[in-house]
């Protein structure tokens, strides 16, 4: 190795490491997600936590919160579905997690699709979520706070392009900012870590984005103190199975199925050489 290139040699392998052992608290600890999050991507979403290791619950009935919430490890608030009646438990769930200590985090789907959508996001915003996950359109949409420049639930835009948007939003909510894509962005408004793994076949399957979102929650479970790390972490090892499901898969369906199994069955090797995350601060 060149003498120039081991700094960021270095760095890496200690986001590997710092990636594996996140990825064990998760099995060791279990945490308890509630999810409130659209039709769509349920049962993937539910798998994914499981085969990471963590416990999830897809509840979202208003009556049910104030019991349920308080006792969950994190929340995962998801308005891909958004309807008028989830509207108040969304809100409620936020209120419940923020005043019982955990963390809780958004998805912000199609933010930029509709008025409705758009106002809704953005009052959850300001119930201080933890990190809001979007993809690039979804960012920037609500960074400007705008309708527009978004194909429904799927985005028009690459995240490098929604960098300063993310910035931006992070610094005016106080949360953690991801945008997934090619590279996935975290930024806290003045970090920026880039983590470069996944497979573009993953756009093809529908919810990948919700799942990632609900694993990050998971791995802010049990580092809430860190969770720009955690985020960061939870994205790049979604990815490592996503491209390991890829060297058995035929297309979407089967990468489904083997991205799973490559989540449930990741050991330290493969997370320790595949892990790849830099700094683009
Ligand atoms: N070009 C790509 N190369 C590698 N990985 C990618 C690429 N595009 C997306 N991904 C990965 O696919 C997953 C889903 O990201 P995407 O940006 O498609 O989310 P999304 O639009 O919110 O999806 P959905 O709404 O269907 O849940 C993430 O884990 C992301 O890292
Ligand atoms: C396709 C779709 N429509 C609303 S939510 C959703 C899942 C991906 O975001
Ligand atoms: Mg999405």
């Amino acid at each position: 190795m060149a003498e120039e290139d081991r700094p960021k040699e270095e760095a890496q392998n200690e986001w590997a490491q710092k990636a594996w052992r996140a990825l064990s608290a998760v099995r060791r600890q279990s945490p308890l997600i509630q999810c409130i999050t659209n039709f769509v991507s349920m049962d993937l979403m539910a798998n994914t936590l499981l085969a990471a290791g963590a416990s999830p619950a897809m509840l979202h009935s208003l009556q049910e919160i104030p019991d349920f919430t308080p006792q969950a490890h994190a929340l995962l608030i998801n308005v891909g579905t958004l309807s008028d009646a989830w509207l108040p438990a969304m809100k409620s769930a936020a209120e419940f997690a923020t005043q019982s200590g955990r963390p809780w985090v958004l998805d912000p789907v199609a933010a930029g699709a509709t008025g409705f959508r758009l106002k809704a996001c953005l009052e959850l915003v300001g119930l201080r979520p933890t990190v809001i996950r979007g993809n690039g359109s979804e960012i920037i949409a609500l960074s400007k706070a705008s309708l527009g420049a978004t194909q429904g639930v799927d985005s028009i835009h690459e995240s490098v392009d929604a960098m300063e948007y993310a910035k931006s939003l992070a610094k005016a909510s106080g949360a953690i900012v991801a945008v997934s894509g090619a590279v996935d962005i975290v930024t806290d408004g003045q970090q920026v870590v880039g983590a470069r793994n996944g497979v573009a076949m993953m756009q093809r399957i529908t919810a990948t984005g919700c799942s990632v979102t609900a694993l990050i929650a998971a791995f802010v479970a049990v580092d809430p103190l860190h969770a720009l790390e955690a985020t960061v972490l939870a994205l790049s090892v979604f990815g490592v199975a996503g491209e390991m499901g890829m060297e058995m898969a035929k297309g979407p369906a089967s990468l489904r199925m083997h991205l799973i199994d490559s989540l449930y069955g990741l050991d330290q090797p493969a997370v320790l050489s595949r892990i790849n995350i830099t700094s683009l601060s």
